[in-house]
């Protein structure tokens, strides 16, 4: 049986919702997908840390209501995150990155990732900071260490729109996209639709998990200008920077512009979008704007996201699915551990007694 043994750097949602799913679903990934998943060390910056080289029980772990430092409690644990030695100690396979996305400088989530991949630990992440910032310099790093950088959920969650387009659509010559790529801000403007106010409909995006710890990043767009910079840079082979990326929020957008917009057949929409030009170079922004209510996007409602891939030998393909959520996006995670382990030659598999 392969057992692959996890860190998990961050402990809210989305961590959180792995460890729920390794404790109902490891028989049925062993199963189906040959492989179990064994924590061995958590590190949260509320809660503590903790190293067990044997495992740590996943259901405990969910099902504790930890305080503020409370993984001092357990055997190996800590009231420090102590993320460093964590990551270069714990006898973990893979790291699992799911801090909170620094849109600035993506630290120190960028650090865990160079710790864990120049210890020879594979990272799987759905932070997005890293993957916008400095995905070249680790997945370098990565390969110099025979190891891969994962980061199916930085954008829509779990809907693969990454490893799809790479796998799926390989030469069918991308030029563009354009999408709604922010699971709050789409569903705080179809709260705002039914007469919600602006801030209650951010108050309930935070509630079911979709929103960023500041939601500042959702509704201004800086979450959005980032996931344009991760899918120009790895799907048109640009070489963006966040700050490349023009970019305007829906915090502007008032009740009255909501229903102006309904009363016209069309809706708003916050789209980020990038396109190849002619000379090669690659434009990215991030804009909310009035579509009519037959555009393809204008019917992806709540926190749904989609994004309408633009090519030259297809013609348009629209990719939609979830783009937040705790199991959601914790599905990205599995589905890299996943890449990981299908990938040939694998050096990390151990065979349990
Ligand atoms: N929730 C969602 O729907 C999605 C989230 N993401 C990204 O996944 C990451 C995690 O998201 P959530 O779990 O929802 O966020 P969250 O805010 O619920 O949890 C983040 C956790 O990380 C911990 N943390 C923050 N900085 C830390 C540090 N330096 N060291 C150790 N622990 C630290 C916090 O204490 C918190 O428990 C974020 O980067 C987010 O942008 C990506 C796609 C969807
Ligand atoms: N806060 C983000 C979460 C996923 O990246 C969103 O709402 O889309």
């Amino acid at each position: 049986m392969t057992v692959y043994n996890i860190a998990l750097i961050g402990f809210g949602g989305v961590n959180r919702a792995l460890a729920e799913l390794i404790a109902s679903k490891n028989p049925l990934w062993e199963r189906d997908l040959g492989f179990r998943l064994n924590i061995v060390a958590v590190s949260d910056l509320y809660l503590g840390s903790v190293i067990s080289p044997n495992g740590l029980d996943a259901t405990t772990l969910v099902e504790s209501k930890f305080a503020k430092g409370g993984f001092s409690q357990l055997s190996g644990g800590s009231a420090e995150a102590n993320n460093e030695v964590v990551i270069k100690n714990a006898p973990a396979d893979i790291i699992v990155e799911a801090t909170f996305t620094n849109p600035k400088d993506g630290e120190p989530a960028v650090s865990h990732c160079r710790w864990a991949l120049e210890g020879g630990k594979h990272v799987v992440t759905t932070n997005k900071g890293p993957v916008a910032i400095a995905a070249q310099e680790l997945k370098a790093l990565a390969k110099k260490n025979g190891v891969r950088f994962e980061y199916e959920g930085s954008v829509m969650s779990g809907t693969p729109v990454i490893r799809m387009v790479d796998k799926t659509l390989a030469g069918a010559e991308l030029n563009g996209f354009e999408g709604i790529l922010n699971g709050t801000s789409n569903f705080v403007l179809g709260r705002m639709e039914t007469g919600m106010d602006f801030s209650a409909a951010v108050k309930e995006a935070q509630e079911l998990g979709y929103a960023e710890a500041d939601p500042t990043a959702d509704v201004e767009g800086f979450d959005v200008r980032l996931k344009v910079v991760i899918l120009a840079n790895e799907l048109l082979g640009a070489n963006l920077t966040p700050d490349d990326v023009a970019r305007k929020g829906i915090s502007g957008l008032t009740a009255a512009d909501i229903d102006t917009a309904k009363k016209a057949g069309s809706r708003w929409k916050l789209i980020g979008s990038a396109i190849r030009n002619a000379d090669g170079s690659v434009t990215g922004s991030v804009e909310p704007k009035c579509l009519p209510l037959e555009h393809p996007l204008a019917a992806v409602s709540g926190a749904t996201n989609a994004v309408s891939l633009n090519t030259e030998l297809l013609g348009s393909v629209t990719v939609t699915g979830p783009g937040a959520g705790r199991i959601e996006t914790a599905y990205a995670l599995l589905s890299d551990i996943v890449a990981i382990h299908n990938l040939a030659g694998a050096n990390l598999k151990k065979e349990a007694a």
